[in-house]
């Protein structure tokens, strides 16, 4: 089964369009809060049901087409073949609607082989009608299918590339790679299951904030590093309403890692320091209006680093703008982050306060939830001693470990480690002359942008610059999840081997973890302030000699070597070390205690937070079994 869903029930927009024969909508209808359900009729026939919360609408899956290229989006169109009729579905959360198409091709596929019934069968039949709502996916429905799939004969395919051998008119699914794991029929060279059931579950702690954040609260969820936040943050965004779910982060590199935007695009009051009547009008400006007044959902990723300032005047800008009294005009906020990973960027002499010192900040927050589990690591010494110097406590065996850790051998097959630095401009200056270095002449990799005058915008917003020079030799990371199975992930390692022939060949690079691939052109597309989609094509790949800690943030690292001689922040020690999934995989170079500090505001937060939450804990415990018995 799947967490929490049972893939047959939607709650979205739906368009019903009756087609004529020129396939123009002659008659439409919109029901913007519609419930769609998969059920079977009297015959086990695979119903459509579309309920408007008044009449429902059936319709008979017998003969139809999908198609799912935006389901990302929250959108797909189902057309029935014989009515001629198509049910446009929008707004839906993403991940329902995934899970619910996968059920409905599961299903009808199963049903192959079943012989129609003539309407003389069915009046013989003489059962009363009925609709029942279909079951919960199962693995052993997967496998009938990959069974089915595995044995139809090459010429029986029902694919559409080859329309002429195509089976009997049944369902004749266009297939799209959105639908990448229902791909269409072939002999399957690489016999792995051709359908396959979401392998990356939320555990049970992950899977509590989720449902207490479905259940409406403000949520704040907080976790060591590699606890899942973000890789949560993901699932709920796929289980919200796209239309009204603004996902951002506090930088922008977080916000590439939640393919989200930052929080000050979102709100359009530029800095915030403005006096708020001017923040208001700056908040009112088209296309900045519209995220304040369709927004429902507000994600903020990486809240350390968000000052309380900015945290209440964005509060203020809500009730006004949303002209509401309720805390941030009655937006649920949905925040997550680690107080005691980087601070928010202090300017000037005085400190910045953190987030959780602002005004609003308890009004607003009604639930405070902690990620335990440490998922990045495995390693339980290492998990002890990252959760050491999260706090501060060096011990001499913290210490003893780290200094030994320099002497450490982490580079292989040619791909030498990362040089994790606190400053921008050595990372720049290392990377430059790393390259020059290497003999050869660079090749120039130039993004295509989809509107090149927004080039700063679009560099904000994307992993990867406009311009990448390459050498073979050159030491690169990959910006972006191309294949997890595979270990194909953002932040992977790996050493430009070849180029493809051509001048401008693509890049063949080994990578850490044994594939040798070639990186192929990958796209980027976000929502800038104006609300307008702003894109970027290039290569996944950024020089990886030397990266900032700040461009680490939220990132899982292969192999890395730090010097952490120059940190000046509280917690970017801590950021640093926690990047590296083992300590095999660590070099920190002239370690002293002096440089791990925790800011002591912070650890008293988590004090206070704890003793309370035992006691939120415990209405947390409540609100479970609330929900069990509900
Ligand atoms: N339920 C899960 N199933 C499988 N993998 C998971 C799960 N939760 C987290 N992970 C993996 O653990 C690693 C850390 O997750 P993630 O980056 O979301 O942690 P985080 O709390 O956001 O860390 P940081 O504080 O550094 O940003 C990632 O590789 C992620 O894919
Ligand atoms: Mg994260």
């Amino acid at each position: 089964m799947f967490e929490g869903d049972d893939g047959a029930q939607l709650q979205c927009c739906v368009t019903v369009e009756q087609l004529n024969a020129a396939g123009q909508a002659t008659r439409r209808q919109v029901i913007r809060k519609a419930s769609v359900i998969l059920g079977r009729n009297e015959f086990q026939e695979i119903i459509l049901r579309v309920h408007d919360g008044k009449v429902p609408q059936n319709y008979n899956l017998k003969e139809f087409r999908l198609f799912t290229k935006f389901v990302r989006d929250g959108k797909c169109t189902v057309k029935l073949l014989p009515e001629n009729v198509q049910v446009l579905v929008s707004n839906c959360p993403p991940d329902k609607l995934s899970l619910f198409l996968k059920t409905l091709s599961v299903k009808h596929q199963a049903r192959q082989g079943t012989k129609p019934l003539s309407a003389r069968d069915r009046l013989k039949a003489g059962l009363p009608r009925s609709f029942e709502a279909i079951s919960p996916l199962q693995h052993k429905d997967i496998q009938k299918v990959n069974e089915l799939r595995s044995k139809a004969a090459p010429s029986g395919l029902t694919d559409q590339t080859n329309k002429t051998k195509a089976a009997k008119p049944g369902q004749q699914v266009k297939r799209s790679r959105a639908d990448c794991n229902f791909s269409p029929v072939k002999q399957n060279p690489s016999k792995k299951p051709i359908l396959s059931l979401p392998s990356r579950k939320l555990n049970k702690e992950q899977a509590a904030v989720l449902s207490a954040v479905l259940s409406g609260k403000n949520v704040f969820f907080t976790g060591s590093a590699g606890t899942g936040k973000s890789f949560l943050l993901k699932r709920i965004m796929g289980s919200l309403p796209p239309k009204s779910t603004f996902a951002t982060a506090s930088t922008g590199v977080a916000a590439c890692h939640i393919g989200g935007t930052t929080l000050h695009n979102f709100a359009g009051i530029g800095s915030g320091s403005a006096p708020l009547e001017q923040c208001i009008a700056l908040a009112q400006r088209p296309g900045v209006l519209q995220h304040w007044t369709s927004c429902r959902h507000l994600i903020i990723d990486e809240i350390s680093m968000v000052e309380a300032q900015f945290f209440d005047k964005l509060e203020s800008v809500a009730r006004s703008v949303r002209r509401s009294t309720q805390p941030f005009g009655g937006i649920q906020l949905i925040v997550c982050g680690d107080f005691l990973q980087l601070p928010p960027v202090s300017k000037g002499k005085e400190k910045a306060s953190f987030c959780f010192q602002a005004r609003s900040w308890r009004k607003v927050m009604q639930l405070n939830m902690e990620l335990i589990e440490v998922r990045r690591q495995t390693d339980q010494s290492f998990i002890s001693l990252l959760q050491a110097v999260r706090v501060g406590r060096v011990t001499e065996e913290v210490t003893a470990t780290l200094m030994k850790s320099a002497y450490h051998q982490i580079e292989r097959d040619g791909i030498l480690a990362t040089r994790l630095c606190t400053h921008k401009d050595d990372v720049e200056l290392t990377n430059e002359n790393k390259l020059q270095q290497l003999t050869g002449a660079p090749r120039e990799f130039e993004a295509l942008d989809s509107d090149p005058s927004l080039v700063k915008t679009i560099d904000s917003h994307s992993p990867v610059s406009r311009l990448i020079q390459l050498k073979v030799g050159a030491q690169v990371m990959l910006t972006k999840n191309l294949d997890v199975a595979r270990g194909l992930v953002n932040g992977a390692r790996g050493v430009v081997v070849s180029f493809e022939p051509g001048t401008h060949g693509l890049p063949r690079v080994r990578f850490m973890c044994g594939v040798t691939e070639v990186v192929k052109l990958e796209r980027w597309v976000f929502k800038s302030s104006g609300g307008i989609h702003l894109s970027r094509q290039q290569l996944p790949l950024k020089l990886a000699w030397a990266i900032s800690i700040h461009k680490s943030q939220g990132m899982t690292l292969d192999c890395v070597e730090i010097s952490l001689a120059r940190v000046f922040e509280c917690g970017q020690a801590y950021v640093a070390l926690s990047r590296a999934r083992n300590l095999e995989g660590l070099r920190v170079m002239d370690f002293n205690q002096r440089v791990v500090r925790a800011d002591p505001d912070v650890l008293l937060f988590y004090k206070k937070l704890r003793k309370e939450r035992l006691l939120m804990q415990a209405s947390m415990d409540d609100f479970m079994c609330d929900k069990e018995n509900s």
